[in-house]
Formats: structure tokens, C-alpha cells, sequence
């Protein structure tokens, strides 16, 4: 018996089920440029819908902090989700309130309707009781398949699994079941690479992850804030100077725990965040005060190949450069077909996740290569970490 209800326990037909998914996907001027976490969601909500449920999927965009921001609509997701799943998907403006219970309303068994932004509410990051309240009088069951956004405490991740029948969903449990095959005894060296963007949500995570690995690859923005802690001078990079003592802490904690950390050591910066802006290669000591750093530099890379070498298991969030933009992809690139070229050769086991870093490894051609890709990225390194995600916790029996 697994430790948590599974969709199979439950009667679904005719009920009124709400589906925790993770929609957030990389967009592009409203233009969804990786479906994978859509694709992902395919199976449980063609289960439910089979059975005769009405499926009223609830998922968060961005980070619009209680704001009704138009760029973090969900609308967009709608065209790709239906092609996805081969059925129309309906849509309502608000996730709670009288516009979603007239889409419900009018919801037959079988149909689908996707609800806007949860995070438009400010009671969802809170995990308001009152938003949870509302929520929960849209439905009759609850299923969270959202296993990418289970780190989170949210009224929609954690707080619903108290107020209705609760259940997991096929990703959730793939994605648990897969990780675990996968590290649940990793072989070493570990290698970790995070980079990315959410610096202040993962930072912390960084802690703990280098009393458990090896090697830690830091690189993407994260990689600046620590350049910047020891003193290093990034010009205009996207860089949380307020972190500089966590990043010193987590330095001195790798030197005790004998994890050795990789930071970069030449960097390509522009002046512009656009595709074929006018860049130069620098060391990182030598960043122009009014440039930015969009990618590590080929000494760089040069080092992160040669550590994966060393290794036997990789786990990576995050990427290295603002992979999007040309040609600040290209040591995203190039880092992950050379692990995607060990994976083959047997000699590394790869795993992956995050939106994003799913996104550009789907860009590097290798995302079918690695040994497995999650959808998550920051619940994926606190699975690592060995914590518990309360969206996972709140489904347990
Ligand atoms: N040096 C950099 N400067 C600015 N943005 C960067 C840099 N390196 C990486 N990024 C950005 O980080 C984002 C992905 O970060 P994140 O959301 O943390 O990853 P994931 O979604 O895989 O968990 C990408 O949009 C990428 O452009
Ligand atoms: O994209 C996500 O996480 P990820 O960037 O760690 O892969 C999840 O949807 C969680 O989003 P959040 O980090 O804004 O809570």
C-alpha cells in the first residue's frame, strides 16, 4: 500500500474534482515554448475525464503576489493544454468566487475546465484558510499532481488536501517512484549543477545539498551572488548582494563538509538582455561596470565537462546562462550533451528538473538522453535534501 491515496482509490464519476497541476511553463510573448509539464499532466486528467469526472484544474503562473497582473494569465495555456489532451478545455476568468462556480456549473461529466491564476489571491502563498474555504466549495475531491510545486505551502498545494477527499495524482506518483529509483542510493561522486534564476528560493537549499554531494557546480544568476560574496565585482548581473552572507556560510560549510564548490571563472557579458546582443568573454574579475553576465565562459564549461567526468551521478536545476537568448545558451549546451554523451556511455547516471532546465535541455536535442527529467526543479533539490514537501506530506494516509 503506498503511503498516500492514488486517483484508483477514488470514485470520481460525476464528481466535481479539483486538480492541482503545475502549469507554470516557459512563455514567450504568450507563446508557450516547452510543453512539458503540460504533456506531463495528460494521463490524469484523461483518467479522471474517462471516468466521468468534471476536471477543474487549478495551477499558479509566475509570481504575481496577490495582483492581477495580465502577463501571468493562464488563458494561454489553454490552446496548448487542449492540444495536449486531444479535448477542449474550458476557461474561467477567477479561481474562486461566482465566475468559477458558473464554469463549474455548466461543466458535463468528461469535461474540463482550467481555472485562472491562483496566485492572483493573496490567501494562496499564505495558505489562507479563507481561500482554502472557497476553494474547497468549488469540489468534491482533491487531486494534487503537481509534484514541482509540492514544496510549496500553499492553499492550493496543501492547505485544500485538509478540506476534501484527497488524492495523488500519475505524475506525483511517477515522479516520486522515479526519483527514487533513480537517487535513492546515489552512486558517488555526486555532482550537483544549480543555476537558474530563483536565487533567493534556493540559496538556502545549497546548505544542506553540499553536506550530500561531491562536487557543486554553481552557475546561471545564482553563480553572481556568490562571485559577489567573495568580493568579486559583477557590473549590472542579476545578483541578490543582500545573500553575500548566506553564500559565505554555505562556502564555509562546504569547506567542512569536503564538498568541493565550482564557481566560474570567466564569464560572457552584453550589455543588452536580447538575442545577438554585442558580447565580449571576460574574466570574471574583469566584468565591465555597466555589463551583465548571460552566460559562463568557455574556461568555464571547460571545468563543469571535466568535473562530470569525475562523476557518477548528476542532479542539475537550473542553467547555466540565459539559455533563451542566443548565444547565451551555449554553455548550457554544452554541459548537458556532454552529460548526456557519459549518460550514453554508461558511465553517469543523469538526473534533471525544472521548468526551465527541461526547457533548455529539450533546446540542447538531450532531454530524452539523461536517465531521467522531472518536472521540478526546487522541489526536486529539497527531495535531495531529504525534506519533507508539505504537498506531498498533506496526501499522506
Ligand atoms: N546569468 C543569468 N542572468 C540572468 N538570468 C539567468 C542567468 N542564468 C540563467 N538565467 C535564467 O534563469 C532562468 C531559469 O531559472 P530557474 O527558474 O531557477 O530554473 P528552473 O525553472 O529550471 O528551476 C532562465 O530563464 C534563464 O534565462
Ligand atoms: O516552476 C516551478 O519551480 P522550478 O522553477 O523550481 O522548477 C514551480 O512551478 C514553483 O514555482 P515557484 O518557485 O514560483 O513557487
Amino acid at each position: 500500500m503506498s503511503a498516500f491515496k492514488t486517483i484508483d482509490d477514488a470514485d470520481v464519476a460525476a464528481k466535481r474534482v479539483l486538480v492541482r497541476v503545475d502549469l507554470n511553463v516557459p512563455m514567450e510573448n504568450g507563446v508557450v515554448t516547452d510543453a512539458t509539464r503540460i504533456e506531463r499532466i495528460v494521463p490524469t486528467i484523461r483518467d479522471l475525464a474517462d471516468r466521468g469526472a468534471k476536471v477543474i484544474l487549478l495551477a499558479h503562473f509566475g509570481r504575481p503576489k496577490g495582483e492581477r497582473k495580465p502577463e501571468d494569465s493562464l488563458k494561454p495555456v489553454v490552446a496548448p493544454l487542449a492540444k495536449a489532451l486531444g479535448r477542449p478545455v474550458a476557461f474561467a476568468d477567477d479561481c474562486v468566487g461566482e465566475v468559477a462556480a458558473a464554469a463549474i456549473d455548466v461543466l458535463a461529466p468528461g469535461e474540463v475546465l482550467l481555472l485562472e491564476n491562483t496566485r492572483y489571491h493573496k490567501g494562496e502563498e499564505k495558505n489562507d484558510p479563507a481561500l482554502v474555504a472557497k476553494l474547497a466549495a468549488l469540489g468534491d475531491l482533491y487531486v494534487n499532481d503537481a509534484f514541482s510545486a509540492a514544496h510549496r505551502a500553499h492553499a492550493s498545494t496543501e492547505g485544500l488536501a485538509h478540506a476534501l477527499p484527497a488524492y495523488a495524482g500519475r505524475t506525483m506518483q511517477a515522479e516520486l517512484t522515479a526519483l527514487g529509483a533513480a537517487l535513492g542510493q546515489p552512486k558517488r561522486p555526486v555532482i550537483a549543477i544549480v543555476g537558474g534564476a530563483k536565487v533567493s528560493t534556493k540559496i538556502d537549499l545549497l546548505e544542506n545539498l553540499v553536506g550530500k554531494v561531491d562536487i557543486l557546480v554553481i552557475g546561471g544568476g545564482m553563480a553572481n551572488t556568490f562571485l559577489a560574496a567573495k568580493g568579486v565585482a559583477v557590473g549590472k548581473s542579476l545578483c541578490e548582494h543582500d545573500l553575500a552572507e548566506t553564500a559565505t556560510r554555505i562556502m564555509a560549510k562546504a569547506a567542512t563538509t569536503g564538498c568541493e564548490i565550482l564557481l566560474p571563472v570567466d564569464a560572457v557579458v552584453a550589455r543588452e538582455f536580447k538575442a545577438g546582443a554585442a558580447n565580449e568573454t571576460v574574466d570574471v574579475a574583469a566584468v565591465p561596470a555597466d555589463a551583465m553576465i548571460l552566460d559562463v565562459g568557455p574556461q568555464s564549461v571547460a571545468a563543469v565537462s571535466a568535473a562530470i567526468d569525475r562523476a557518477a551521478t548528476l542532479i542539475w536545476n537550473g542553467p547555466l546562462g540565459a539559455f533563451e537568448i542566443q548565444p547565451f545558451d551555449a554553455a548550457t549546451v554544452e554541459a548537458a550533451r556532454h552529460a548526456a554523451a557519459r549518460t550514453t556511455a554508461g558511465a553517469l547516471l543523469s538526473v534533471a528538473g525544472g521548468g526551465d532546465t527541461v526547457a533548455a535541455l529539450n533546446h540542447a536535442g538531450v532531454a530524452e538522453t539523461f536517465t531521467y527529467v522531472s518536472t521540478a526543479g526546487g522541489a526536486f533539490l529539497e527531495w535531495m535534501e531529504g525534506k519533507e514537501l508539505p504537498g506531498v506530506a498533506a496526501l499522506t494516509r
